[in-house]
């Protein structure tokens, strides 16, 4: 069921890209203090409504902290942060966003159904949204694949499911803008392809624009647009094929380390904040 159902150009990587949308996210000098550290260094991007964009760098280079930025969780940041139409953190956004981290938030001793019918009832409270609790954990449950698992306890599932249990959440409210924490880790390499085909139908069926962090580069090549991020800083953004061609290279991860040294050679002494 984890299909693209959508012929529109560009919806699989690889494919003729139409020009990017309006952007849903802007950053501009995006900046970040954790503790003594300045882990975001006045970053500038844009994410693309109804897109797939795949930040990618290695552990430690800020991922987390960038996203936490831009789902408004993080604190000392600085700079512009525009998300779908208002300033990060507004509370008019709160319903629009779905943010899954890289730990799966579920409770254990509920089934699958039960949680999702626990966080059902915290997005859409009342007697008079019953019908509608109902159709969202449905639909939840079928875009994550675990129709068949519903009646789980969710403490007896596996690691995978556990995090697509999260997804579902993630999705029960139609976000306009999910935000993914390496979706994507542990899991076997048909599971992988499954929640890749699910963000692209999101992307392309429901409009979501998705943001989803990888320290695996092989990923990136699944992705419409990526940020290439080192140390607290974009290296590049664009598409795959943009960017292996900009660097004459023949994978994004080749590309990648072509930027590395790159940017080595043009600042040698360039001092670490
Ligand atoms: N609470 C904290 N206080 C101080 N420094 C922190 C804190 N949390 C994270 N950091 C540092 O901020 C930097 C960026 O961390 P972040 O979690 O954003 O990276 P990441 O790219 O998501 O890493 P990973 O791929 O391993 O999840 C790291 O060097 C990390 O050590």
């Amino acid at each position: 069921m984890m299909n693209y159902e959508s012929g529109e150009p560009g919806d699989r990587p690889g494919e003729p890209e139409p020009p990017d949308p309006a952007p849903a996210v802007t950053a501009r000098a995006l900046t970040a203090v954790r503790g003594d550290r300045t882990v975001l260094r006045g970053l500038d991007f844009t994410l693309p409504a109804g897109r797939v964009t795949g930040l990618l760098g290695p552990s430690g280079c800020g991922k987390t902290t960038l996203m936490r930025a831009v789902v408004a969780t993080q604190a000392k940041v600085t700079g512009t942060l525009t998300v779908l139409g208002s300033p990060a953190g507004h509370p008019g956004l709160r319903p629009r966003i779905g943010y899954v981290t890289q730990a799966p938030s579920v409770y254990d001793d509920l089934t699958v159904r039960q949680n999702l019918d626990y966080f059902a009832a915290v997005l859409l409270p009342g007697r008079a949204h019953r019908a509608g609790r109902a159709a969202a954990v449905d639909r939840a449950l079928a875009d994550v694949d675990l129709t068949d698992h519903a009646d789980a306890l969710a403490g007896r599932l596996s690691g995978g499911q556990r995090s697509r249990v999260s997804l579902a959440v993630a999705l029960l409210g139609t976000p306009d803008l999910l935000v993914l924490d390496e979706p994507t880790v542990g899991l076997d390499p048909v599971l992988r392809r499954d929640l890749w085909d699910l963000f692209h139908r999101l992307a392309a069926d429901r409009g979501t624009t998705l943001l989803v962090s990888s320290h695996v580069m092989d990923e990136a090549e699944r992705c419409h647009r990526l940020l290439l991020m080192r140390e607290g800083a974009i290296l590049a953004e664009g598409t795959p094929e943009a960017l292996r061609r900009q660097s004459g290279t023949t994978t994004v991860e080749e590309a990648f380390l072509h930027l590395v040294d790159t940017a080595a050679h043009a600042s040698p002494e360039e001092p670490r904040p």
